[in-house]
């Protein structure tokens, strides 16, 4: 059996950062791939998605400067070059291709097997190859970094929807899609779709971006609404047929009765984890569960086991799996040589910032930028709260940016401690203005220090002093 210090099962972006930190810091490291290196994030997630908005944004944002000699398109075949778009995307993959992704793994020292991993005993992982299954020793961790995959709802199931790997890698643009969730992923979807040229109807089960600040959703959805996509908030799909066969348009039928017909339908109702298969009992845990971590990432009840990334089901987002990495990998280095653990709040070995602290960009158009606690979310924690809200158009430098600005900024203030829990920003192009945002939260500024921090005039950012001025000096 061939020995390594650490087993990471799954090469994602998470699993990739785990295993360069102990190997940076002097372990051994060996990592198991079934697919790609490079994980969901390099071929059918965060690249792929942003590759396929960002040539419609920017020629959005070029149209709302007047002067550019660039107009909003109006009528067939005046959006975007689809072939172009589409071959941006595929460079941005790699034409799905890891070959990159491997030698950098091999410059910085990992030793990569190509397998599906699983638990076989204490610190033991079963490799299943091409040629026949691996049995490999670690000494001190074994990490699963194995991510998660797109829930399908049953009743959708039988018409072998899309899900989000399909939207990401498509070659040709239906006519009509029908994208069922409202969620990142339908909202950036159906902002992609639009711009190719397809015509998109979304049936959403609750409200559009629920998990943020309620402004967020309306703001997105009338957006897409003025763009042409029919946004149907209320509705859930409760039955799905394709009577023709494959590749045949599909039938939606909703609780109340209405039926939509389309050429493809994207199912974009969250994740689940990618634990199906993984050994898990010989831990005393389940397989096909969230794995449930302590802050250093470690399995709850474990000694040897940690988790890390997607398959946690801490923050489902690549930054905050790869900060997680990076706590594991030190801690998992500090725990083999005897060092001291720095796991209280805020140190060197724990993930704090995943409790309440993580940003996000929803890169719809407008842009949604937050951090931290939403209004709703900070007052259920039982937080003294004041919300301060701004329109972002009626700052100059937005104003300059683009004609016709429109979003709205809003900070959550904490009145006991006088420091921010939360910060949403709406609007064209804000994803910038986020980390400010993210450092205020993480670094608890006090509110007082804030009116020192003087944004550059004119730009978006003057938002924060229109945000200090609202709330008052007093407070
Ligand atoms: C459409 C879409 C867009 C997104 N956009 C963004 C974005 O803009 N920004 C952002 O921060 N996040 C985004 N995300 C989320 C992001 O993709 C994930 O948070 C991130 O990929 C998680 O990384 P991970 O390493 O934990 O898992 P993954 O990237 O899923 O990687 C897990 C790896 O483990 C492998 N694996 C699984 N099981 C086994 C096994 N038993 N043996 C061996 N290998 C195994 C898989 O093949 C895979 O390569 C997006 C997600 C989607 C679906
Ligand atoms: N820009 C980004 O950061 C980005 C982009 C895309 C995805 N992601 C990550 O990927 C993850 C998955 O995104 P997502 O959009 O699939 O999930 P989500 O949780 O954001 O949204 C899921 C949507 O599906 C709906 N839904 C759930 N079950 C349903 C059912 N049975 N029937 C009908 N509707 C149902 C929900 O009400 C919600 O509208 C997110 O957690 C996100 O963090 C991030």
């Amino acid at each position: 059996m061939q020995t390594w210090d650490v087993i990471v099962i799954g090469a994602g972006p998470v699993g990739e950062n785990v295993a360069e930190r102990v190997v940076a810091s002097g372990l051994s490291a060996v990592i198991i791939e079934a697919e790609l290196v490079g994980g969901e994030c390099s071929y059918w997630a965060c690249m792929p998605s942003k590759a396929l908005l960002r040539s419609g944004h920017a020629r959005r944002a070029a149209a709302h400067v007047r002067g550019t000699g660039v107009h909003e398109p109006t009528g067939p075949g005046a959006g975007p070059d689809v072939a172009e778009v589409l071959a941006r995307r595929t460079s941005f993959t790699s034409g799905w291709d890891d070959s990159g992704q491997v030698e950098w793994l091999q410059g910085v020292g990992v030793d990569l097997i190509r397998g599906h991993g699983r638990l076989a005993g204490d610190r033991v992982v079963e490799v299943s190859t091409a040629n026949g299954t691996d049995r490999l020793q670690a000494r001190c961790a074994v990490v699963v970094c194995t991510g998660s995959d797109a829930h399908v709802p049953d009743a959708l199931a039988a018409v072998s929807p899309w899900t989000s790997r399909e939207a990401t890698s498509v070659e040709e643009v239906p006519g009509r899609l029908a994208i069922v969730g409202g969620g990142v992923v339908g909202t950036e979807m159906a902002t992609a779709y639009r711009d190719l040229g397809a015509d998109v109807t979304m049936l959403v089960r609750g409200q559009v971006l629920a998990g943020q600040e309620p402004f967020a959703g309306e703001l997105v959805t009338a957006s897409l609404t003025e763009r042409g996509v029919d946004v149907r908030a209320g509705v859930t799909v409760v039955s799905a047929t394709r009577d023709g066969g494959p590749s045949t348009p599909v039938r939606l039928t909703c609780d109340d009765g209405q039926v939509v017909e389309a050429d493809e339908v994207l199912v974009a109702t969250g994740r689940r984890p990618r634990t199906d298969d993984l050994g898990l009992s010989i831990v005393g845990l389940t397989d096909g569960q969230w794995l449930d971590v302590d802050d250093t990432l470690r399995v709850q009840g474990a000694q040897w086991l940690y988790a890390v990334g997607d398959v946690n089901h801490r923050a489902l987002l690549t930054h905050q799996g790869k900060y997680q990495a990076r706590a594991a990998g030190d801690v998992i280095v500090a725990r083999a040589r005897g060092t001291e653990v720095l796991a209280g709040q805020w140190q060197r070995h724990a993930a704090t910032a995943d409790h309440r602290s993580v940003p996000q960009v929803v890169f719809t158009d407008p842009e949604v930028a937050s951090v931290g606690l939403t209004a709703a979310v900070a007052r259920e924690a039982g937080h003294a709260v004041r919300v301060v809200d701004y329109d972002l158009g009626a700052v100059a430098g937005a104003a300059l940016h683009a004609d016709g600005y429109g979003g709205r900024a809003r900070m959550v203030v904490d009145t006991d401690r006088q420091v921010l829990l939360g910060v949403t920003f709406v609007g064209p192009d804000v994803a910038e203005l986020l980390h400010a945002a993210t450092v205020a939260v993480v670094g608890e500024v006090p509110i007082e220090r804030l009116w020192h921090a003087v944004p550059a005039y004119p730009t978006i950012s003057e938002v924060w002093l229109r945000l200090l001025e609202t709330f008052g000096r007093e407070g």
